[in-house]
């Protein structure tokens, strides 16, 4: 059986990123860079005010000084200041020359033109303005491609100027349930049947990421059935199977996608829960085929579907990343496959919900992250560390 570092450096060695496009700023949020941001334009371009009062010059303090002019932001004061003078000024607004700090207005007492300092404090120079440059200069790389947008980056490339960036392309993904057991989510089910809670799931896992969904319902477990809707799907670029990964009679993905002619890459991980995850392509489009017990379907999405999302879509670092953590309880020592327990994780301190069985999903619902009990891992006591994925 496949180790998870093995399938990893298979999935991403499946396929190229989708080629990258031009978006407005108002669109990227989430997206990858696929270009660096690289800053057009010093930030601030100029010394400005931090606060809203008075510019002058600390060595002509005590005062009192003449107030001869204003500096508001976007409308700079244009002449120098000299020494007794003093300019009005507002956050944001140029320092002009002759002067070095700001007398903020709550320590200023004003009569007409003439500015007086009240109380003892003495003005600093450099006091309550922000030097040119001090965010960033012209010339600087603010932002690697690779980077997931977040607002502030998308914030930081409007200032270094841009209005519109280069970012990775947006995989299309549709989601296939098979099985006769299922019925779609809101449907009435009698006792033989369930709904298909993988297919929300999986479509809100995808939500948090730069992709274009298609739920493509639920699917008979007939190999023909099974073959026509994969075939309808092949314009995607990925297709997500749940269900019918195993090797039960009624388990019929890997036999369709053979029919189909698709290159099995790999079938079968050592991890667990998700053992039978199917990962195959059919000319251009990626077949992930996960187990269909609901965390089985979790975990292997959040092993494999999300990092091969992210890499079509430019991310630089997809896989999922490990966070250091301290056992809040034993942990059995680990088998031949990575167990991934699910757990909740608060300051750092972790806990694994008791039921573990697959096919539940009452702890997944309350789980905000995923215990990692590597493979031949010995016992571990409460207070040992540990690593855990988040999935919140
Ligand atoms: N003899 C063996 N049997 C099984 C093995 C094995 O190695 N040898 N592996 C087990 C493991 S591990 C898993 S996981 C499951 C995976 O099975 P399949 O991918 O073939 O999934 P199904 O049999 O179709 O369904 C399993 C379970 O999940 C429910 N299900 C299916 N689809 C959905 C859905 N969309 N939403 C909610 N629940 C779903 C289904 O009703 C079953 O209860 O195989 C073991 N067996
Ligand atoms: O690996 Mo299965 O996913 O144990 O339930």
């Amino acid at each position: 059986m496949l180790s998870l570092e093995e399938a990893h450096s298979q999935l991403l060695a499946m396929a190229p990123r989708l080629p990258s496009q031009h978006y407005p700023l108002s669109r990227c949020i989430g997206h990858y860079l696929a270009e660096p941001v690289v800053a057009k334009r010093t930030q601030p371009a100029a010394d400005l005010s931090a606060m809203d009062g008075y510019a002058l010059h600390s060595a002509t303090q005590p005062g009192p000084w003449r107030v001869i002019g204003e500096s508001a932001a976007g409308r700079p004061f244009n002449n120098a200041v000299g020494p007794g003078e003093a300019v009005r000024i507002f956050t944001g607004a140029h320092v002009p020359d002759g002067c070095d700090t700001v007398l903020i207005q709550e320590d200023a007492t004003r009569d007409g033109d003439i500015l007086s300092l009240h109380g003892s404090e003495t003005l600093r120079p450099s006091a309550h303005i922000r030097r040119a440059g001090g965010d960033f200069n012209k010339g600087s790389t603010l932002l690697e491609s690779g980077i997931k947008l977040t607002p502030g980056a998308v914030a930081v490339a409007a200032m270094a100027g841009y209005g519109i960036l280069s970012v990775g392309g947006r995989p299309k993904v549709s989601i296939l349930a098979s099985g006769d057991e299922l019925r779609a989510p809101g449907e009435a089910c009698d006792d033989a049947h369930i709904p298909s809670s993988n297919s929300p799931m999986l479509a809100a896992m995808l939500s948090a990421l730069p992709c274009d969904i298609e739920d493509c319902g639920i699917v008979e477990d007939q190999m023909d059935s099974l073959e026509t809707a994969i075939r309808n799907c092949l314009h995607t670029d990925i297709i997500v199977t749940t269900g019918g990964a195993s090797v039960g009679d009624h388990d019929l993905v890997e036999p369709v996608l053979r029919r189909l002619g698709a290159q099995i890459d790999f079938w079968k991980v050592a991890i667990r829960p998700g053992k039978p995850l199917i990962v195959g392509r059919i000319g251009k489009t990626i077949i992930v085929g996960l187990p269909g017990n609901p965390s089985s379907a979790y975990v292997t999405a959040t092993l494999f579907l999300l990092p091969l999302v992210r890499h079509l879509a430019g991310c630089a670092d997809p896989l999922p990343r490990y966070i250091n953590g301290t056992l809040a309880q034993a942990t059995a020592a680990g088998g031949k496959r990575v167990e991934f327990y699910r757990a909740f994780e608060e300051n750092g301190l972790i806990s694994i919900f008791s039921r573990q069985d697959s096919g539940m999903l009452t702890p997944l619902s309350k789980a905000n992250a995923l215990l990692v009990n590597p493979v031949d891992a010995p016992a571990r006591n409460a207070g040992e560390p540990a690593q855990f994925l988040r999935i919140d």
